[in-house]
């Protein structure tokens, strides 16, 4: 005879279904500098398995939101939750779930690609030999093994960037923040960084947040968030976000949703 199932206490919180939890929450999140007002009242989702893109014009509000998120900044008003782990209240465990690959670069030009990922384990606490074995593996997954004891200042802007997205993955996170991490690459590498990206999505379940200006880097099938002068304008899958907005494709949307004009070369 099976044993009946355990009545649940009425006392207990519930335990959150794993596949619910967001893994970003913003909400109701505002920033000012000053008297300068770079977020109002923001709010949106990212789910994991997913590839939000975060498309906004330069000024919009994205750096700054990238700053809250990982705690550069300290939060004003609203919440930021990384897979239910409030960022405020609980940083080490919402951190430690979180990768990002930064504007700017942030590599040790004068050290070897594995000296800067050995580097960066050590600062997550992950053991030399586990960092050794990690650091191997992400560098064979970037195509960059035979350049590993090569100075970081000898390889190509796209080899760099693949080696910040291998850094920020170290540390096995779910959730990859990445700001503008295309600006500067050539067609070549630019699309060679989102394929690894979108490949992290499909076959690791990341969740990912793309800070971007350029449309051509969204594809059906993404989560949109429309952030102009620190307001979320429109998010949604980009099928709504282009049907709400009346318009044909993404860069009419945008147009129509900030009344900004385009620019040449498929840019917001
Ligand atoms: N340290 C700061 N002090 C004062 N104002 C700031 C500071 N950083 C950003 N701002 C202002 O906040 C607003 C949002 O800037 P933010 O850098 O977050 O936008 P962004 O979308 O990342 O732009 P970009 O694509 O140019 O990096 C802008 O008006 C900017 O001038």
């Amino acid at each position: 005879m099976t044993s009946p199932a355990p009545i649940a206490d009425p006392r207990e919180t519930p335990k959150p279904d794993p596949a619910a939890v967001p893994a970003l929450a913003i909400d109701g999140v505002s920033h000012s500098y000053g008297p300068r007002r770079a977020l109002i009242d923001v709010s949106f989702n990212v789910q994991p398995a997913s590839f939000t893109a975060l498309l906004g014009l330069n000024g919009a509000g994205k750096s700054t939101l990238f700053s809250l998120i990982t705690r550069l900044f300290g939060i004003q008003s609203g919440r930021v939750g990384i897979f239910g782990h409030d960022v405020g209240r609980s940083p080490g465990e919402a951190l430690r779930l979180l990768g990002v690959v930064f504007q700017p670069r942030t590599l040790d030009l004068d050290l070897s690609l594995t000296q800067n990922l050995l580097y960066h384990a050590a600062l997550h606490g992950i053991s030399r030999r586990e960092a050794s074995a990690r650091s191997a593996e992400l560098l064979g997954r970037i195509g960059l093994s035979d350049r590993a004891g090569s100075k970081v200042r000898d390889l190509s802007g796209g080899q760099m960037r693949r080696l910040e997205i291998a850094r920020a993955l170290l540390h096995r996170p779910r959730l990859l923040l990445l700001d503008e991490p295309t600006v500067g690459l050539d067609v070549k590498a630019r699309a060679d960084i989102i394929s690894h990206v979108r490949q992290l999505v499909t076959e690791q379940g990341i969740g990912v947040l793309w800070a971007t200006h350029l449309f051509d880097e969204i594809m059906a099938g993404d989560d949109l968030v429309v952030l102009h002068q620190g307001k979320v304008l429109a998010q949604g899958p980009m099928s709504r976000v282009i049907t709400e907005a009346g318009a044909q494709d993404v860069n009419t949307a945008f147009m129509r949703l900030t009344g900004a004009q385009t620019m040449p070369g498929g840019g917001a």
